[in-house]
């Protein structure tokens, strides 16, 4: 039997390697799962985005656990999302026959599974099965029993370990040997064989057999009906909505949580330490996915995530952490796991996350600007939500002159980040416009005063007049990407001087091949070692910089060139190596299609300005 993923082996001593914009990922609102183009299924947290992982070959080798479904033979493979769903469809070629497999995860019944489907299409194809658990990140081998019942649609294998069961349902299931499941055989045009795996917690009674063919048909219109409550109708309007679809399937709709991404430790830099689990709650990008759901017509999810984040910032406004759990949970220690070899021989693998203890005083001000815009669409306040709010702002008055970690969750000395300046301003100004134009209480003078002192003090401070440019920090001369955002929060007018000089400034430094890097690596700033790659969210802030600057042609070209760069199911990771043309780091990656949705906004709604200001001139 030959592995389908080995022909990506980048060396002896480094396991068989799938590229990472080879996954597609399939999910069903509370976890998701990564399928290579060969049809194997090598990530598989269940049934949470923080769990611990079932299958983890996409970290390891196939020994750590993976679910293969695909041709025996070379093929020549295609896949695609059956319309706006994230309902995988691979059709797999080879010289004897055609076969699609249809894979997904069911949506709204509150289960956890996992449908896959085989079809024959024309002539035969010789198919694999592997089926290999290792529980706990790929550390613990299951106990595992067949039970073949009466009918043939009645067999399972069941593997157990502690608290988690999983169950292999199907027509034609793989047998045992050497603690793996393997089977091969012969599909024929017209077969169809159908798999599903379910995990529940071993104590509990065994859930019954899924209708598949009604599920997968529930699922495909659940996703459909959400996709065309898209109300943006501008370019790149198929991007959006499966950037859209991928936001959704990150967000925890059970408990309100939005992960940053399905995955820990891809990494930021091949066979480097910067490998970091996003499988968490951040204030910052689940605010930022607000606002882009916003952007394009979603109001109810605010209320989901709303609710949430009242739930998770319950308590003393001191307390208050830059991400949670995806229920709201506080706790997530740092640890590194020595058994996994990790992506591309990338260690430490990491799960749980430093940054939780951080200081990033930018956090507020994005969580302020994301339900203020839910306001403005007719958002209402709770009394507790606003009580909330207020507190934080009370609380960041106290505050708002230390020094942090920045946005990039630097590991170096704190600095006053210019960025998380900016953002402690538009955390006063939205608190301030809450009162003065929704008419909610709270102490607008005290606020007036430390938006006003912030705002100077950022003049003054993170402001180069020799180089007519904001910088990274006030004891630099560096620049960062996320200055790009000073328009775009309103700090100052898209036409002042200085706006225009920092975008020159950081298109000047950070641009690599065309996309943007965060900032330079070399200054020291972040205390790591090792470099990064193009971050692509940056790169669409570009965009959107571009666009509110009037700079249209070259907003269009990048964004292009950006829109491009997605697999051939839509999918983007945190970065982008322009040299070796490949993806990096985790995936996918909220903040990139989050930030792809408001640079088409920003994009869309420029051009439309320009066009009305040339008919106005006729
Ligand atoms: O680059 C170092 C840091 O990388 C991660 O943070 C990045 O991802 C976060 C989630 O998308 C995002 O909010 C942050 O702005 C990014 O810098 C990692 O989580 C950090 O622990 C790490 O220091």
């Amino acid at each position: 039997m030959t592995d389908p993923d080995s022909t990506y082996n980048a060396g002896a001593s480094v396991p068989p390697r799938v590229p990472i914009e080879e996954y597609a990922v399939i999910g069903d609102t509370e976890t998701a799962a990564l399928i290579s183009r060969a049809g194997s299924l090598d990530w598989l947290c269940i049934p949470r985005f923080d769990s611990p992982s079932c299958f983890s070959a996409l970290l390891g080798t196939p020994e750590h656990g993976r679910w293969l479904i695909g041709p025996v033979d070379e093929a020549r493979s295609t896949r695609a999302y059956r319309g706006s769903s994230c309902i995988l469809e691979t059709v797999h070629e080879t010289d004897t026959g055609r076969v699609r497999v249809t894979d997904l995860m069911p949506l709204g019944d509150g289960r956890a599974d996992i449908v896959r489907v085989v079809e024959g299409l024309e002539g035969e194809v010789e198919m694999q099965h592997e089926w290999i658990v290792r529980f706990t990140y790929g550390k613990v081998r299951p106990w595992v029993s067949h039970h073949p019942g009466h009918e043939r649609d009645d067999e399972v294998i069941v593997a157990i370990a502690g608290p988690d069961m999983l169950l292999l349902r199907g027509q034609r299931l793989p047998v045992a040997s050497d603690g793996h499941h393997r089977d091969q055989w012969t599909v024929r045009a017209g077969d169809r064989v159908q798999f599903s795996l379910s995990w529940f917690a071993s104590w509990k009674e065994v859930p019954p057999p899924l209708d598949i063919p009604s599920r997968i048909e529930a699922t495909y219109q659940k996703s459909a009906d959400w996709a065309a409550r898209c109300t943006y109708d501008g370019p790149y309007r198929d991007a959006v909505v499966r950037s859209l679809l991928i936001l959704r399937l990150l967000t925890d709709t059970r408990r309100g949580g939005i992960v940053a991404a399905a995955t820990t430790s891809l990494p930021e830099d091949f066979g480097g330490e910067r490998n970091w689990d996003y499988r968490y709650c951040w204030l910052r990008d689940a605010s930022l996915t607000l606002e882009a759901l916003l952007a394009v017509g979603y109001v109810g999810a605010t209320k989901l995530w709303r609710d949430w984040l009242v739930r998770a910032l319950a308590g003393d406004p001191e307390d208050m952490q830059i991400m949670y759990a995806v229920d709201g949970g506080r706790e997530l220690p740092e640890r590194e796991l020595a058994h996994l070899p990790g992506y591309a021989d990338s260690r430490p693998v990491r799960v749980g996350n430093g940054a939780v203890d951080q200081k990033q005083t930018d956090v507020l001000g994005e969580v302020m600007i994301a339900l203020e815009n839910a306001r403005g669409q007719g958002l209402k306040e709770t009394s507790q939500s606003w009580a909330v709010q207020r507190a934080l702002v009370e609380d960041l008055v106290k505050h708002w002159d230390e020094p942090d970690n920045g946005l990039w969750e630097i590991r170096g000395p704190l600095r006053h980040f210019t960025h998380s300046r900016v953002m402690v301003w538009a955390a006063f100004d939205r608190a301030i416009r809450a009162v003065e134009q929704h008419g909610y209480e709270g102490p607008v003078d005290r606020w007036r005063e430390v938006r006003d002192a912030v705002r100077q003090e950022i003049l003054d401070k993170g402001f180069d007049r020799a180089k007519n440019t904001f910088t990274q920090h006030y004891d630099t001369t560096e620049v960062d990407a996320s200055l790009l955002l000073i328009p775009l929060v309103g700090f100052l007018p898209a036409d002042d001087p200085r706006v225009r000089g920092t975008v020159a400034a950081v298109e000047n430094d950070l641009m690599r091949d065309g996309l943007l890097l965060r900032y330079r690596t070399e200054s020291g700033v972040d205390g790591l070692s090792g470099d990064e790659h193009p971050f692509l969210a940056c790169s669409f802030w570009l965009v959107a910089a571009y666009a509110v600057t009037g700079e249209l042609e070259k907003a269009r070209e990048l964004m292009d060139r950006l829109v491009g760069l997605a697999n051939d199911v839509g999918l983007l990771a945190e970065e982008y190596d322009p040299k070796e043309q490949r993806m990096v780091g985790n995936y996918p990656q909220a903040f990139s299609h989050l930030t792809l949705i408001n640079a088409a906004v920003h994009l869309a709604q420029a051009e439309a300005a320009a066009r009305a200001g040339a008919d106005d001139d006729r």
